[in-house]
């Protein structure tokens, strides 16, 4: 059989239904798309459920760039609902993922194909060619090229696409791969604008012919896309990707159920914060901090509470590395469309966009909470008697962030009631002008403190004096050394005496 290394077409009639005496062709897939096939129908196994996501992705942005064209009032022949809808025939072995967005011409269909062989992706092919081959590396193929597609072939041993774009005047078409060596192309009536995907399950892939099993795929990776997602006619995609929608249109009762859909709690959130930016990184964020804290009823330490996305689908759920651990119990969402929708985990932990994202979402969590502390500092107290033990250990591990971090501290003092704290900056601010330090005193309780012979000259000398109560304290104040200038003095410590003697 003569290998058409240069995608020449060769016709021939076929003995299928007069109905289709439409010309038939038949492609070989090009070289290097042949080894990507085989490189993405087999490294992603281990999460061949994502397949679900990137058809859904490409479906999305098929829609979105139908959208756009309306919206911009272009001449599209397309006035159909938006919607992504998937059936499931389980006597037929099918899975049928159809959207009404912008569809695909002839040579896009072929191009889309060919594109994978041309675009760059070669490097990866010759890398993994000689075993490289790994999970991330095949992710990141299926996300960069636009491969989303070929993910299909996981689990199905064929596939068949009928599809007709929106310009004026297309016709349809049907394309066929059983994803191995080559694909038919006709041409095909009836068919609606936008794209239909029949995907025939492989025997081992009965498990995604479940409709339970892709809602629930859909849920976790797909939920927030903005078109509606059906199965079997009933919509999956329930909430709206609240993050983008202006920030004074959300209600108390949208923050409370997208905090608890997005945290999985039952306690209702804080502080929010929604936070956009358009800088180096684009950034789509709502934040919250939430009510209780799991991790001081000796529940095992909680997950990190926020998740990634990419033009609202899931890549990251929890994310680690996203924010550092001190800000584990934050939770929300982070969406940034300059992020490939294929993070790998590596990838997530030192790529420089994740360490750009990391920075600046840091920096502005730190000032949210400082805005909130000055806004209603009764409010704080709460929040940071429930909270407090993650801002100190952010004072001990964030050395970047530390002094933004140390404003948040507070503290018993002697010159206030039992239970009432102070910051740093109301200490220094009614410090005594000649005053060099700021005294702390490290002590199991109130009592034992005041009543302590170390306490007693400062008492006296009517010097403030903070008193820690928490084993971590000390190592706190041990790292924080000073504040605005004013060093920490424990008031069991030699040099203190000889300080107040002065
Ligand atoms: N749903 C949808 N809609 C559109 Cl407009 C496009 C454009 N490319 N792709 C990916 C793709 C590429 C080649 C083949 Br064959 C099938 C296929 F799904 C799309 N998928």
């Amino acid at each position: 059989m003569a290998m058409y290394q240069t995608g020449t077409i060769r016709r021939y009639s076929t003995e299928r239904s007069p109905a289709a005496d439409a010309e038939v062709e038949k492609h070989e897939f090009k070289a290097e798309t042949k080894k990507l096939l085989h490189i993405v129908a087999h490294s992603l196994y281990s999460q061949r459920e994502v397949f679900v996501r990137e058809l859904i992705s490409n479906s999305s942005d098929a829609l979105e760039k139908l959208r756009h064209l309306q919206a911009t009032s272009q001449d599209v022949s397309s006035d159909a609902q938006l919607e992504i809808s998937i059936s499931v025939d389980k006597d037929a072995k099918t899975i049928t993922f159809y959207d009404s967005g912008i569809g695909m011409t002839a040579e896009e269909l072929k191009d889309n194909l060919g594109t994978i062989a041309r675009s760059g992706s070669k490097a990866y092919i010759e890398k993994m060619q000689d075993g490289a081959e790994t999970k991330d590396m095949a992710n990141t193929i299926v996300g960069q090229f636009g491969v989303g597609f070929y993910s299909a072939f996981m689990v199905g041993d064929k596939i068949t696409v009928y599809t007709r774009s929106a310009t004026p005047g297309s016709t349809g078409y049907c394309w066929e791969s059983d994803g191995l060596g080559s694909y038919t192309l006709a041409k095909a009536e009836d068919v609606p604008v936008g794209t239909k995907i029949v995907i025939n399950v492989k025997d081992d892939a009965k498990e995604f012919l479940e409709k339970e099993k892709l809602d629930e795929i859909i849920k976790k990776y797909s939920n927030f896309v903005g078109f509606p997602i059906s199965v079997n006619g009933e919509k999956v995609n329930t909430v709206d990707a609240l993050w983008t929608k202006d920030k004074n249109s959300i209600t108390d009762e949208e923050h409370d159920d997208f905090y608890q859909f997005v945290s999985n709690a039952w306690d209702k959130p804080m502080y929010n914060l929604v936070y956009k930016a358009d800088g180096p990184i684009s950034i789509r964020s709502i934040l919250y901090a939430p009510t209780r804290n799991p991790e001081a009823v000796g529940f095992e330490r909680v997950k990190p509470g926020v998740s990634l996305y990419s033009r609202k689908v899931l890549i990251m759920p929890n994310a680690p590395g996203l924010l550092p651990e001190w800000l584990r119990f934050i939770k929300g969402v982070v969406d940034s469309e300059d992020l490939p929708l294929n993070l790998s985990r590596e990838l997530l932990q030192s790529g420089p966009v994740i360490l750009r994202l990391k920075s600046i979402i840091t920096s502005r969590i730190i000032k949210w909470l400082q805005e909130e502390a000055n806004r209603d500092a009764t409010k704080y107290d709460e929040f940071y008697k429930t909270f407090g033990s993650f801002i100190k250990e952010g004072t001990c591990q964030d050395a970047v962030n530390q002094k933004e971090i140390s404003k948040l501290l507070r503290f018993e003092t002697s010159s206030k009631e039992a239970g009432q704290l102070i910051s740093l900056d109301e200490y220094v601010e009614r410090m005594p002008s000649d005053q060099e330090h700021i005294y702390y005193f490290c002590t199991p309780n109130r009592q034992l403190g005041s009543e302590s012979p170390y306490y007693e000259p400062f008492k006296q000398h009517g010097a403030e004096v903070l008193f820690l109560h928490h084993g971590l304290d000390e190592f706190v104040m041990g790292r924080l050394h000073e504040f605005k200038g004013k060093r920490l003095m424990s008031v069991d410590s030699k040099e203190a005496n000889a300080v107040l003697e002065k």
